[in-house]
């Protein structure tokens, strides 16, 4: 599903990551590691925002001579989301559902499950961080993108919310063969969600273990 090679990354010629060779097979994939390891580096990479040396290559298409059908395949969730505060959640998901070609009701059944109608016209400057999150989640949800990737997905969500997106998880992958990649500290139990393989960011480069 995904391949990299010959990755590195550096900031101000600092190097963050260097990975000769990565490949994941579709599924559910944990990347965990400590406080500057490089998780978000490498899902941003991946994403296709940030600038790197090497080869990424999503499904056969590559980042760089394929950028737009790759960006189309790719959705990803920020840590900590920032939108423009002036925009309304509901403007926010009208964007994305025509920039990810959503077919019709999609977003409004997420939001509906999450709770979230209540609040939509509000503008984003006055969203609390959990109100934010649930909003960045939908967004990575939305059309069939292969690939998802979500940063600290779990932090700010209350128990019912995280429930509900353990759930939207299994059911994108089981149903239209998504696969994800999720960062997070704490850890993921089996029971909540299958997870194919653990990644561990540590000195400068990625361990793949079994899930
Ligand atoms: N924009 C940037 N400019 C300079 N250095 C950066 C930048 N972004 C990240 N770094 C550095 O790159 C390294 C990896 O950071 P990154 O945010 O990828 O780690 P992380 O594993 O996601 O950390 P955390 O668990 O704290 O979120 C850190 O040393 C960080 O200081």
């Amino acid at each position: 599903m995904l391949r990299i090679t010959d990755f590195k990354k550096s900031y101000h010629r600092q190097p963050v990551l260097n990975i000769p060779s990565l490949h994941l097979n579709s599924g559910i994939h944990w990347i965990k590691g400590v406080n500057g390891s490089g998780k978000s580096t490498l899902l941003k990479a991946i994403a296709g925002i940030i600038d790197f040396s090497g080869d990424i290559l999503l499904e056969g298409i590559n980042i760089r001579q394929q950028p737009v059908p790759y960006r189309k395949s790719v959705n990803f969730a920020e840590a900590e989301p920032l939108f423009p505060e002036f925009l309304t959640g509901r403007e926010m998901i009208s964007l994305f559902t025509t920039a990810k070609q959503a077919p019709p009701g999609q977003a409004t059944a997420y939001l509906e499950r999450m709770q979230m109608q209540g609040y939509l016209d509000q503008p984003l400057g006055g969203y609390s961080s959990g109100m934010l999150k649930k909003l960045s989640l939908v967004l990575a949800f939305l059309g069939h993108p292969t690939l998802i990737l979500l940063d600290e997905p779990l932090i700010t969500l209350d128990a019912a919310s995280l429930d509900m997106l353990y759930g939207w998880i299994r059911e994108k992958h089981n149903t239209q063969g998504t696969s994800f990649i999720l960062s997070s500290h704490q850890a993921i139990e089996q029971t909540a969600l299958p997870v194919s393989s653990i990644l561990e960011t540590a000195h400068q480069t990625v361990k793949q273990l079994p899930g």
